[in-house]
């Protein structure tokens, strides 16, 4: 078939195209090209480029103020990106949504503190947190409270807290709040996990445990992105790292290529 470029005046015209700078965007959960953000004429993200395939595990790392933050924040729709592609799931862009609208699309983030309804039970911290409507009025309530209850023992289990499901919240270790605020995301479903430095003040144990809840979630389907500083919590998650350095991509590739790569080690890693 031939193609006229002379279309009638009554046709639509075509979206126009999201510019990728030639970067693939096909098979990616995360997509993030040519990204500037500046904070009063500072470059706080420098044409940041960033892909993360559906399900991968991906750590970032940098030193302070490299950007990761401001990153994430494109991401969530907390700060609007002066430039630059922010796309999810192949399609979405990012970048035209508040953030409202980018968690109801499943991106779930984690802050650095853990944040759990600390006077709530464990159970009825997740029960809060699972999706869809909960009015006690609806003819579907005993269904859906059989399916929530299903689900919360899931994402417990997954979590390794069940033996905690009773306690109050604020009873429980900053480790198994962690692991608790991981749950309630867990519930949500989502297709991709944010993950603010979760090991920041965890014992050597549990920080390995967190590598292990990480894993099992990301194995599960979950794309997971996770910012730390924590080098021996990185090399457990085993999986692709990203370096940041003043808002741009320094180096991408396996924990033992960016540790000797020379860059890396004068900005980050020999500090
Ligand atoms: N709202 C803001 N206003 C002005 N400058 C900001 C703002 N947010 C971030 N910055 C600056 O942008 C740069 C990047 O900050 P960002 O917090 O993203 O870095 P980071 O890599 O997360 O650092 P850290 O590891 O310390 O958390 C820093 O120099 C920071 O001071």
């Amino acid at each position: 078939m031939t193609v006229s470029a002379d279309l009638p005046e009554t046709s639509v015209a075509p979206p126009p195209p999201v510019h990728t700078h030639g970067t693939p965007l096909t098979n990616t959960i995360l997509y993030l090209d040519g990204v500037h953000v500046s904070f009063d004429g500072f470059r706080a993200l420098n044409q940041l480029s960033l892909a993360i395939a559906p399900g991968e595990m991906r750590a970032i790392i940098g030193p302070n103020g490299a950007g990761k933050t401001t990153m994430m924040d494109c991401i969530t729709g907390k700060t609007k990106p002066d430039g630059g592609v922010v796309m999810f799931d192949g399609a979405v862009d990012l970048t035209q949504l508040d953030e409202a609208a980018i968690a109801e699309l499943g991106i779930g983030r984690k802050f650095q503190k853990p944040t759990v309804f600390e006077t709530l039970t464990v159970e009825d911290n997740v029960r809060l947190a699972l999706k869809g409507p909960r009015s006690p009025w609806s003819a579907l309530f005993g269904e859906r409270n059989r399916i929530a209850r299903e689900r919360i023992t899931e994402v417990l289990d997954i979590a390794r807290m069940t033996e905690h499901r009773d306690r109050l919240a604020a009873d429980l270790s900053h480790g198994q709040k962690q692991w608790l605020e991981i749950a309630m995301l867990l519930a949500q479903d989502p297709k991709l996990l944010l993950v603010d430095e979760p090991v920041a003040g965890m014992t050597d144990s549990e920080t390995m445990e967190t590598a292990k809840l990480l894993k099992k979630i990301c194995a599960q389907g979950h794309a997971v992105v996770v910012v730390e500083h924590d080098m021996l919590f990185v090399r457990e998650l085993d999986c692709k790292v990203t370096v940041l350095h003043e808002g741009s991509t320094l180096a991408e590739g396996s924990i033992d290529a960016v540790s000797v790569n020379e860059r890396v080690v004068e900005v980050y890693l020999g500090r």
